[in-house]
């Protein structure tokens, strides 16, 4: 498959879910004017015709990019997730395409950090069932099973960047800090490392989740793990659906033994804000439910619009796969003056050799060479001095496709 290289106004930008318009913007700057907003996300079926003349994908979480999907994104050079987790994009199959995919790994940090605070104090105070009692009619002026912050031992599943945010946050009004992560993390401040999950979930007067969805967070909290956890203890998700079981989180809410939860994220979510939400824990009262909006507020969502569209405009412009999550991360120099080729290739032996052997029968002067693989692909960039008026970059770029296990090709002047 191979990627005929394109002037600016001829790259199909798409971006879905309502990315911040601020993504827009900074495309506009960049020159970038072909582009298509759409509000909401799209069926696979719906992707895979949309996609068939687009040059970089936008999402947000919702949008699921399967295999299926970039066999049929035949011109894709970059995907956009205008969030953090990357989950919904089967990045293995995106790297095989010879796509790029970039996201915003912290911008949102914050925001769901602030959240995940306020949530635990309404929970602690019992304040969801005394609001919902209130909008009935009802009453319940009482202390019965209010607690304050101050002293609490609060459980950070996943000490990442949210995790941590929320620890120093947590530890200004004064909660105990325990955290279980599977990699070792600088505890910050006072916060002590647990040495495991089971042993977090017994000390923890409040458990909130930050992990990723990976094989090994789907489904980690469940029934044994909630049992587990102390009698009239709390759980926040503000992390991924798949990591509660949502029936057992159910289960235990009703039988009084967790005593409240707040829950951002669900193993179904509606795919519009038409959809009906579903769920087991409709109708629990000490139970927050929120439409997955942990890092939405107009800071973060303005922010990561910003940065993931600079990202994309960067790859498209420069060549540089800084900060990409699934490719081989290349940082590159400005190349005025130089045409930069740029081929992504299956990581076989041989294949600098060839290219440099098409350099060197046209004896063309090679002005930078860079060179990133992983285990599956390689990617090359290659800046070459040739007179402007001269095709010969469009020549090296026909050749270089020639190659074989060569995925895409690209020339930026
Ligand atoms: N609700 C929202 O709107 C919202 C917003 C932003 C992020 N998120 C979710 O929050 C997750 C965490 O975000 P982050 O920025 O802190 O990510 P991060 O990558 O900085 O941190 C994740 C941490 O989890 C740890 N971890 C991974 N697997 C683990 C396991 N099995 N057990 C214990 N620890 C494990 C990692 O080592 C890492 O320290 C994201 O992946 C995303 O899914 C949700
Ligand atoms: O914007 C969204 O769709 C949710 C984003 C959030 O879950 C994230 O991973 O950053």
């Amino acid at each position: 498959m191979t990627q005929v290289s394109l002037a600016k106004d001829r790259i199909k930008i798409l971006l879905l879910e309502g990315v911040h318009e601020s993504a827009v913007n900074v495309l506009k700057q960049q020159g970038y004017d072909s582009i298509e907003y759409v509000k909401t996300s799209l069926s696979e079926e719906e992707l895979c015709e949309r996609v068939k003349d687009v040059h970089f994908l936008g999402i947000r979480s919702r949008t699921q990019l399967t295999e299926k999907v970039f066999a049929a994104a035949e011109k894709l050079i970059g995907v956009g997730c205008f969030c953090i987790g990357t989950n919904q994009v089967d990045l293995a199959a995106a790297r095989r395409h010879g796509v790029v995919v970039f996201n915003a790994p912290f911008s949102n940090t914050r925001s769901v950090a602030e959240l995940v605070l306020a949530e635990i104090i309404m929970l602690l105070r019992r304040v969801p069932e005394k609001n919902a009692a209130a909008h009935r009619g009802g009453w319940d002026k009482s202390a019965n099973g209010s607690f304050e912050a101050r002293g609490k031992v609060l459980g950070i599943v996943g000490y990442g960047h949210i995790g941590s945010q929320l620890s120093i946050l947590a530890e200004q009004l004064g909660m105990q800090v325990r955290f279980y992560d599977i990699e070792t993390k600088l505890p910050l401040g006072n916060a002590l490392s647990v040495g495991s999950l089971d042993a977090l979930l017994e000390q923890a007067d409040v458990v909130t989740l930050h992990v990723p969805e990976t094989a090994q967070t789907q489904w980690m909290i469940s029934a044994p793990q909630l049992a587990k956890m102390k009698k009239g203890a709390l759980l926040v998700n503000a992390s991924r659906g798949t990591v509660v079981n949502i029936e057992d989180l159910a289960a235990s809410l009703r039988s009084g033994h967790l005593g409240g939860a707040a829950i951002d994220v669900f193993p179904v979510e509606p795919s519009s804000n038409n959809d009906v939400f579903e769920s087991p824990l409709r109708g629990i009262d000490n139970c927050i439910l929120t439409p997955h909006v942990g890092g939405s507020t107009q800071e973060a969502q303005e922010n990561i619009g910003i940065e993931v569209a600079g990202k994309l405009a960067h790859y498209s412009d420069n060549g540089s796969t800084l900060s990409a999550v699934n490719f081989p991360e290349v940082s590159l120099p400005a190349h005025h003056g130089a045409r930069r080729l740029l081929h992504i290739h299956q990581n076989r032996p041989g294949m600098l050799t060839k290219i440099n052997q098409i350099m060197a029968e046209q004896n063309i002067n090679v002005s930078g060479q860079y060179l990133q693989t992983d285990s599956e692909v390689g990617y090359v960039v290659i800046d070459v001095d040739t007179p402007e008026e001269s095709t010969i970059a469009d020549d090296l770029l026909e050749q270089m496709r020639a190659i074989e296990g060569t995925i895409r090709a690209r020339v930026l002047y």
